[in-house]
């Protein structure tokens, strides 16, 4: 079997005397579509957080194509092609929908650190590509059309195509997404669902946390379920469906909250 594109191992991490995450033991697959389920508290956007760089764990590794990268900040981490979208989007509102595209890293150091010594000609043309790049994504997206827009003024479900177009721009070959589906309307999640698959398709790897049991079970292959901050179950759609513990303790509970 190839590599796991993510290694997760013994993760852990307190919040005071709470363990949030609870030595959580867990290889993500090259190419997947992984689902990550779990009642509220379970730890889901910790466990996104510690593998982003965004918090550090008290112990535990994380390696990203075979590589440590503990404790690596999230600007590393992205350069190094892991991105993420949040659960609720902070697009800048007062910037276009294109504007706050452009301002995404691209993932390349090099060209922060070379900035301030490119000629003004450098620098346009160097914008005009950026500028370019960002239509193509916004494009893909099916954002194009609202490109001049104010970002604050587009609605919940937009923002989610918008927070995906910023990942989309460094190019990421691990997404984790948060939450994706969450307030966003059947049309426009179905758009979202059929560009994360064409990018899955294209050999991107989604980690995916939706309370949306249709979307994670005809989506999301393998699903994980984490409670109270452990690895409950791993397994496909199906096992997950057939899995008793899930039925009655939670996939029950969940589908009807
Ligand atoms: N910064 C923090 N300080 C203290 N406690 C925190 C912090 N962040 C999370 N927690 C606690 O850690 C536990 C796990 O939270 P987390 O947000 O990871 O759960 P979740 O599975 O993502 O839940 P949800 O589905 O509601 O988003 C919760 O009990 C939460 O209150």
């Amino acid at each position: 079997m190839a590599e796991p594109i993510l290694s997760i191992r013994g993760l852990t991490r307190d919040f005071g005397p709470f363990r949030a995450v609870d030595g959580v033991t867990l290889d993500i697959r090259t190419g997947s579509m992984t689902g990550l389920i779990g009642p509220n508290g379970a730890g889901k956007s910790t466990l996104f957080n510690l593998l982003t760089g965004a918090l550090a764990p008290n112990a535990g590794s994380v390696s990203l194509k075979g590589r440590d990268v503990t404790g690596l900040s999230p600007d590393r981490l992205f350069a190094l092609g892991l991105g993420r979208t949040f659960q609720i989007p902070r697009p800048f509102a007062r910037m276009s929908v294109l504007e706050n595209v452009m301002l995404a890293p691209t993932g390349q150091t090099g060209e922060r650190i070379l900035g301030p010594f490119l000629s003004a000609g450098r620098v346009r043309a160097e914008e005009a590509r950026i500028r370019q790049r960002a239509m193509e994504v916004l494009e893909f997206v099916t954002l194009a059309p609202l490109a001049d827009q104010p970002a604050g003024k587009i609605s919940g479900g937009q923002m989610k195509l918008l927070e995906l177009a910023r990942v989309l721009m460094g190019d990421p070959e691990v997404i984790l997404l948060d939450e994706p589906a969450a307030g966003v309307n059947p049309s426009l999640t179905r758009i979202l669902i059929d560009k994360i698959e064409e990018l899955n398709r294209g050999g991107k790897t989604f980690v995916i946390i939706e309370h949306d049991m249709d979307f994670v079970m005809s989506h999301c292959d393998p699903v994980i379920a984490l409670a109270e901050g452990r690895v409950l179950f791993q397994g496909t759609a199906a096992e997950a469906r057939a899995n008793p513990v899930l039925l009655d303790a939670y996939l029950g509970a969940m589908a009807d909250g």
